[in-house]
């Protein structure tokens, strides 16, 4: 028999309330040992909870049952809204271990029991996922569109077509000899195909978009040492982050923010400033800066009145620039003096800031969050948020291709592709062989989930 799982599933304690969660077969006898019934199910009622050995009275609880299958697991779940005092906490999952097959859940068991029970596909277990670390509002929308299924169901939407054109195909082989089959049942499949192409590619197309959203923005803080780009992410964070000093070699270490821009994360990237010569420990800290700013979605290049720009600065900003990467020039220091007139011609975006002036950094941060909504644009159809999506898209993508355009192939082999592709759709939701990512998936969340 499987072992009846418990874990805190509310943060952590000291808090007021404090939610334990129990799913498995020994539920209703846990229920009975600690309380001595076991309530109608999804009725919460107040209840003293006891030690079974003692009778020792340990809180009292909002006792809630759900009778499985009907419950987020699939099997019998228990909640226990008891204080949430530490000792409180403690005893009770102490009580729990004690009984006879119960045991401490793994991180993220309940949403493998609910998925291994097929309650949740696999994208709407990424979705909750999301939703517990979602950190702004247009995150947050992202994660609660895909843990209700949205996603999924596009791409089951799109697999039963799939398996429903290899099917006409296939029937066509079975009548191929009999007069009375029309022979373009085959010819209006391919087409079908070749449109259905076409939204996996558009959807393909924008999948950064919602990885984008998923992930945060990186923006990556760059230039020579002392132009001001640590005093720059302190204004644009709002709180004393990195260390200033007018010593230039300050920055050693990359350093992040995460910020929150209508609604959009952005991840914020201080790094060391760019020079030749440096000492060990400076030069190791230039390399992680080189890295971050190769992994950037917009370098900001931090640029005091007569500092260098990037095309001036040479080997150490060189390599990083990339053909699909915007770099934007941020004028430091405007309060200092009267800034070099700027380019009109519309090719670099550039800049004024100050972090000595009252709203000095508004206009860069009303530009991040112009560049954000563009870089994330979040319309009304789900999409794919995660790399493991857009790699199995690619291959359901490639195999109708190939069905679509290898029209001299012989028919069987077509059918194969098509079939390939549907496959491929069924490795996202989880619907087929997918044991080797479960493990994946299922760590990133935390006990009690
Ligand atoms: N007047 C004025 N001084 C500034 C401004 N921004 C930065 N500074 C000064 O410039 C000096 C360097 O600032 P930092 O923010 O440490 O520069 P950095 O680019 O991070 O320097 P490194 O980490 O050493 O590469 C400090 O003395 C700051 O006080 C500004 O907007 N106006
Ligand atoms: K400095
Ligand atoms: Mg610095």
């Amino acid at each position: 028999m499987v072992d009846t799982i418990f874990a805190l599933s509310s943060g952590a304690v000291p808090s007021g309330v404090a939610v334990i969660r129990l799913s498995g077969p020994h539920v209703r006898e846990a229920l009975t040992a600690l309380i001595g019934i076991v309530p109608a199910p999804r009725q919460s009622s107040l209840r003293k909870l006891k030690d079974p050995a003692s009778g020792d009275v340990i809180d009292e609880a909002l006792v809630l049952f759900f009778a499985g299958p009907a419950s987020f697991t699939g099997e019998d779940v228990a909640e226990l809204q008891c204080h949430g005092g530490r000792a409180v906490v403690a005893r009770l999952l102490e009580v729990l271990s004690g009984l006879e097959g119960h045991r401490p859940a793994e991180p993220g068991e309940f949403t493998r029991r609910a998925f291994d029970r097929g309650r949740m596909d696999l994208t709407e277990v990424e979705g909750l996922a999301d939703v517990i670390a979602a950190e702004t509002e247009a995150q947050r929308k992202q994660a609660v569109r895909q843990m209700g299924g949205a996603l999924g169901k596009l791409y089951e939407g799109w697999r039963k077509r799939l398996i429903h054109m290899r099917a006409m195909v296939e029937a066509e082989f079975d009548f191929a000899d009999e007069e009375d089959v029309p022979g373009s049942v085959a010819d209006q499949v391919w087409q079908q195909a070749g449109e259905l192409a076409c939204d996996i590619q558009d959807h393909l197309e924008k999948s950064r978009s919602g990885e984008r959203l998923r992930s945060g923005l990186q923006v990556v803080l760059m230039g020579p040492p002392n132009a001001g780009k640590s005093s720059l992410l302190n204004s644009l964070a709002g709180r004393e982050v990195a260390i200033v000093t007018e010593e230039a070699g300050t920055t050693r270490d990359v350093l992040e923010v995460h910020l929150d821009l209508g609604g959009y994360p952005v991840t914020l990237v201080d790094t060391a400033g760019l020079r030749e010569e440096a000492g060990r420990v400076e030069r190791e800290g230039i390399r992680r800066a080189q890295d971050r700013g190769r992994a950037a979605d917009l370098i900001l290049w931090a640029r005091e009145p007569g500092g260098p720009s990037p095309e001036q600065a040479g080997d150490v900003f060189g390599p990083v620039m990339r053909e699909d990467v915007s770099v934007w020039t941020v004028w430091t220091k405007a309060d200092l003096e009267t800034l070099p007139k700027q380019d009109s011609s519309g090719t670099i975006k550039e800049i004024r800031t100050s972090c000595e002036e009252d709203g000095g950094v508004q206009p860069l941060l009303e530009a991040l969050t112009g560049f954000a909504s563009e870089m994330i644009s979040l319309g009304e159809a789900p999409l794919a948020t995660r790399q493991r999506h857009r790699h199995f898209l690619k291959d359901c993508s490639d195999a109708l291709g190939r069905a679509v355009t290898l029209s001299h192939l012989p028919g069987e082999l077509r059918a194969e592709e098509l079939r390939q592709a549907a496959d491929a759709l069924g490795r996202i939701t989880g619907r087929i062989d997918v044991e080797d990512l479960l493990d994946v998936i299922f760590r990133d969340f935390c006990i009690g989930k």
